[in-house]
């Protein structure tokens, strides 16, 4: 019986796939398609999906070009590993590639897009953008700057408390940047109940990163064949009873100075992102923009399911990625002690060793924000930036459908051999001072050999921030303590392997043995 309903499955399966394709290939005969690896009849390239990490586009890329084309079933993949067309996709035609593909799993978790990552371009996303920006991301807001200072400062003592012992220096930057962003999203007041969220960002990673056939298949989209959907419920129920407590204590608590009932500077100060989000709750356009909720007629209201679905970005788009970074960056220093000698003579020529770090000298660091910008060139925190066509376009005399999916690897793009010289996989800093080409790159996305955090529309929103965090945690970390690899370990045999997912971290934790070089008191 289960033999029969799988033949009729499977004839199904061919039928509407070759009734799509025989409808699309009309328009398809204009221009050609980039090349690729060819693929089976109906699933295409599927039987190599669990193989598409950034390594491994980057491979086929030298195969294929800097643009390739991938089949997965029913859904058209483009590959872009150049700095030429990713300049073409996200500069020359970025208003055609501005989309988000978006599954079954992060359509459900993201409450139908009510965030801005994965909401489709158009005006409601323009609006949360803005928000976001002009506010919750702010420079002005006052208590995510706050908190990166505290937790680092509590980093800091936590390292000097286990002075000559291995510190799991991966462990320690996941728990510092988790910190920052949860406070900076909820205040102080819910610090104790971040395990039970920490589970739940979990869950949410696993099934982001799940499998589900109606992705690539959209006829099949009911069909629930690896049981995802009670997955997909729990999960979400999880979030809903833990955000909306916190949302409702900020509801009813509202950070007013009662004496003149508007927000004073000390009360300013002690704004969290749910404070100012809920500035804007009100009777809405219901949450998520969906495909055809795009058309707001007055100023943004937000729902609570905005508020939760937005606080669910600045978690997954602001903690890996610092804390990878931070960790990658000391692994490259400790592995390269060159490197990491004149790292930290700089530091003490600009800071001296009888004080911390203090914001006002990070921009003194020359070598050091190198040091920040090769760690990034070489290990961007989002190897592969995900993006969708929102209609019929031309990139380089190939024809993309409306609808595709487009994959911008950075990874690859940052190890160009053309852009980048013969020793492009080599930790080399110094390129960003003494490299023609190198030497005036920034990282705001106008130079497309180097886009750690995007370029255009979609680039990153939280990028002031992460910097912020990523440049004091760093700084700090590499003058309050000499690192050294756990005796007999040798800096050339340090792994430097990564693992594929939302991000890509060290496959092995790095660990090392702080030691203090400070004339002054760390603790204080
Ligand atoms: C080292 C730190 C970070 C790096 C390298 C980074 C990198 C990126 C990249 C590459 C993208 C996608 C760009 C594209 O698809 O074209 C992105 C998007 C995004 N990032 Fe970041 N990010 C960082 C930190 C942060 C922080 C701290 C936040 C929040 C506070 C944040 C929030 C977001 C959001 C919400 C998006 C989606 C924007 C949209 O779709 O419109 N990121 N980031």
């Amino acid at each position: 019986m289960e033999e029969y309903w799988n033949i009729l499955i499977f004839l199904f399966i061919s039928v509407a796939t070759l009734i799509v394709f025989s409808l699309r290939s009309r328009r398809w005969k204009r221009l050609p398609m980039p090349p690729g690896p060819s693929g089976y009849p109906i699933i295409g390239n599927m039987m190599t999906m669990n193989k598409l990490t950034h390594r491994h586009l980057a491979h086929l890329a030298q195969r294929y070009g800097g643009l390739f084309h991938l089949r997965l079933g029913l859904l058209n993949v483009f590959v872009v590993s150049t700095p030429d067309i990713a300049q073409q996709v996200l500069q020359v035609h970025d208003k055609s590639f501005a989309n988000r593909p978006v599954g079954k799993a992060m359509r459900y978790l993201s409450y139908d897009r009510a965030n801005m990552a994965f909401a489709n371009y158009g005006p409601f996303w323009r609006q949360m953008r803005k928000l976001c920006v002009m506010r919750v991301f702010s420079r002005k807001r006052t208590e995510s700057w706050v908190s990166v200072r505290d937790e680092v400062e509590s980093t800091v003592r936590s390292v000097a408390a286990e002075a000559g012992q291995s510190v799991n220096i991966g462990e320690l930057v996941f728990s510092l940047t988790m910190n920052i962003t949860f406070r900076a999203a909820f205040g102080t007041t819910f610090t104790s109940n971040q395990d039970r969220f920490l589970s739940i960002l979990q869950e949410f990673s696993k099934l982001f990163g799940s499998f589900n056939l109606g992705d690539f298949f959209p006829f099949l989209g009911w069909l629930d064949l690896q049981g995802m959907d009670d997955r997909l419920r729990n999960a979400r129920r999880d979030l809903d009873r833990f955000i909306d407590v916190i949302i409702d204590r900020h509801i009813n608590n509202p950070k007013i100075d009662s004496n003149s009932n508007s927000k004073s500077d000390a009360y300013e100060l002690d704004m969290d992102m749910v404070d100012d989000m809920i500035d804007f709750l009100g009777e809405s356009t219901d949450a998520g923009d969906g495909d055809n909720n795009n058309n707001l007629p007055g100023p943004l209201r937000l729902t609570k399911n905005n508020i939760k679905a937005i606080i669910m970005d600045v978690m997954f788009g602001g903690t890996e990625t610092v804390g990878s970074t931070i960790e990658w960056a000391l692994a490259e220093l400790i592995k390269n002690p060159e490197d990491m000698r004149r790292v930290q003579e700089e530091l003490v020529n600009v800071v001296g060793l009888n004080r911390k770090v203090n914001e006002s000298d990070i921009n003194k660091l020359l070598f050091f924000k190198c040091c920040v910008k090769e760690t990034l060139r070489l290990h961007p925190p989002i190897p592969l930036m995900l993006h969708e066509s929102t209609k019929d376009c031309e990139v380089s005399g190939y024809f993309i459908p409306a609808k595709s999916r487009v994959m911008i690897n950075a990874w690859a793009i940052g190890r160009d051999k053309p852009a980048w010289g013969h020793d492009a996989d080599t930790f080399r800093p110094s390129r960003f001072m003494v490299d023609e080409k190198a030497s005036g790159l920034d990282f705001r996305g106008g130079f497309f050999q180097f886009i750690p955090f995007g370029s255009g529309r979609r680039s990153c929103p939280g990028m002031q921030l992460g910097l912020y965090g990523l440049e004091m945690s760093l700084s700090q970390l590499l003058h309050c303590f000499t690192w050294n690899l756990p005796h007999p370990m040798k800096p050339s045999e340090l792994d430097m392997g990564d693992v594929f997912g939302l991000t890509a971290p060290r496959a092995v934790r790095l660990v090392a043995v702080p030691t203090p070089r400070l004339n002054c008191s760390i603790i204080s």
